[in-house]
């Protein structure tokens, strides 16, 4: 039984307040090269990473951590893990695709002024966490919504944000001194902008495009299915 007091109203919103919630959500874009140099303030990422935080998490568990990484030298480090690691994946596309993919910016390590390293503690909660009984997995799906939080959070402060994945774990563990039973989510890269693509760089560069949404409501059969 809900305690009555706990609750508050919950009307829709106004057109001009569900517009901006779907303006963050569709301008919002993975940034790699728009990055200004000037720093971003203390008190926005102080609130963007509190969007995060409010993020749902499985059985409240906030399995989260964020470290912030400002220092030039260790974004430096990080951009040469990045760089040895984007060499072996460009070394696993063939032909016409691998010289593609090497045309592609995939960071913006050292040009963004501040990184995230986006971690989740496995054993946050304990042993036994509500809803996590039977998926493991559930405080690192948690971990991710607080990214996507992060992310439209950002985009309404104007600040824009990459997201980049193509490390060795164990180099960026070495780097940042992660321990073992951390486990790495996501790797950020903020900074402000004043212009974004309008749809997703990989779509405007020939890589890949948004498939229709009506052909994600499924129909009843797989893709690949006899
Ligand atoms: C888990 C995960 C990991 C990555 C990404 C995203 C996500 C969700 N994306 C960004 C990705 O390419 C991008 O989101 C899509 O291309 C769609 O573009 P918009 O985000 O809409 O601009 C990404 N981009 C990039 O340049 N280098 C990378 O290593 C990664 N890694």
């Amino acid at each position: 039984m809900p305690i009555p007091s706990a609750l508050a109203p919950a009307a829709p919103f106004s057109d001009a307040e569900r517009d901006a919630v779907y303006k963050a959500i569709f301008t919002r874009r993975d940034v790699r090269d728009q990055f200004l140099p000037d720093p971003v303030a203390e008190d926005v990422l102080h609130r963007i990473l509190t969007a995060a935080h409010h993020a749902p998490s499985v059985g409240l568990s906030q399995p989260w951590n964020f470290i912030v990484i400002r220092d030039q030298a260790a974004r430096d480090q990080v951009w040469h893990a990045f760089n040895r690691a984007n060499e072996e994946a460009a070394q696993m596309f063939e032909g016409d695709r691998q010289t593609s993919y090497r045309s592609l910016k995939l960071e913006g390590i050292r040009k963004a002024p501040v990184n995230i390293c986006v971690t989740c503690d496995r054993s946050r909660g304990g042993k036994v966490v509500l809803g996590r009984t039977h998926n493991q997995s559930m405080d690192l799906y948690s971990t991710v919504c607080a990214i996507q939080n992060l992310w439209l959070a950002a985009r309404a402060e104007g600040i824009g944000m990459g997201w980049v994945s193509v490390f060795r774990d164990a180099d960026l563990r070495d780097l940042l001194k992660i321990p073992d039973r951390i486990e790495i989510v996501g790797y950020l890269c903020l900074g402000h902008v004043d212009e974004l693509y309008q749809t997703p760089e990989l779509e405007v560069k020939g890589w890949s495009k948004r498939l229709p949404v009506d052909e994600m409501i499924f129909d009843g059969t797989w893709q690949g299915d006899p």
